[in-house]
């Protein structure tokens, strides 16, 4: 469970260049909520994903997973809580590490810190399978260094990192913005089975409307720092894109604008 009360954050504050990221974000998520975020241009998404992950401060507000109270907990402690998978592939792994170092330190997660990533057999044939049902080829490339890998590839893998160890929140940052459209797919498919799967509290930024409108079982849109658009379940499933912008329109007072979002996505 995340809840999130009246986060606010300001950049350069009372300076000319003052950018009001977010204006009193509340937000609550149940265990097993997938929600997707979509939003204008600078409309505070990723800023709210990096307070939730500790990445810096907000001014105001609070954070809390799983009732603990998270808003001064540093980024590195509150890391054994959060799973995330960023846009850019070499982000989320070591590429100097061979694929089944990365997948041991993972599984490692909120465990002591120590030197010996190594893998015993039993651990070395979950890995494989896991590796196995990405159908990325990648089952009989334990042994090779990630950072050979394609960025696909890696995503992949970063994905089954972040899961590795139950998350109490998964964050995705347009995680599959850099990918060609068939790996996006993969990756997307993969994030679905992984989050169902373990049944993962869940926050996905996305630049395609048609992605979040057929992942998760809930969407927000953001504008101007704040949530203006919240749907879930039956009345999520009958959205379509047309209903969504008028849904925006009308509680934003203005067009949506992230043109991004609207050339990637046909206009049903
Ligand atoms: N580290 C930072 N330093 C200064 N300003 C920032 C920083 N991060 C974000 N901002 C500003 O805060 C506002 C919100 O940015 P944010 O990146 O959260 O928006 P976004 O919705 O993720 O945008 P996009 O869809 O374009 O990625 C923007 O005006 C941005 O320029």
């Amino acid at each position: 469970m995340l809840e999130i009360v009246n986060l606010r954050k300001t950049f350069f504050h009372g300076t000319p260049n003052e950018k009001k990221a977010l204006q009193g974000v509340n937000l609550r998520l149940e265990e097993g909520d997938f929600v997707t975020v979509i939003g204008s241009n600078g409309s505070g998404k990723s800023t709210l994903m990096n307070c939730i992950a500790g990445v810096f401060p907000p001014d105001e507000g609070q954070i809390k997973i799983n009732d603990v109270d998270v808003t001064k907990m540093s980024e590195f402690v509150r890391a054994r809580y959060i799973g995330r998978v960023f846009q850019d592939p070499m982000k989320g792994t070591a590429g100097d590490m061979q694929v089944e170092e990365n997948l041991a330190m993972a599984s490692r997660r909120g465990q002591p810190l120590s030197l010996r990533w190594s893998a015993d057999a039993s651990r070395k044939e979950t890995f494989t399978q896991l590796l196995k049902e990405l159908d990325l080829g990648l089952e009989n490339r334990l042994t090779t260094r990630i950072g050979t890998l394609s960025g696909g590839q890696r995503q992949a893998i970063t994905l089954l990192m972040a899961t590795l160890v139950k998350p109490q929140i998964l964050l995705l940052d347009e995680h599959t913005a850099a990918l060609d459209p068939k790996t996006a797919e993969k990756v997307l498919m993969l994030t679905k089975k992984r989050v169902e799967e373990g049944k993962l509290t869940t926050l996905m930024i996305t630049h395609n409307m048609r992605d979040a409108l057929r992942f998760g079982n809930r969407l927000i849109m953001m504008h101007e720092g704040r949530v203006v658009v919240d749907v879930e379940g039956e009345k999520k499933k009958n959205l379509t894109v047309q209903s969504l912008l008028q849904m925006f329109e009308r509680a934003s007072g203005s067009e949506f604008s992230d043109p991004e979002a609207l050339l990637t996505t046909p206009a049903k």
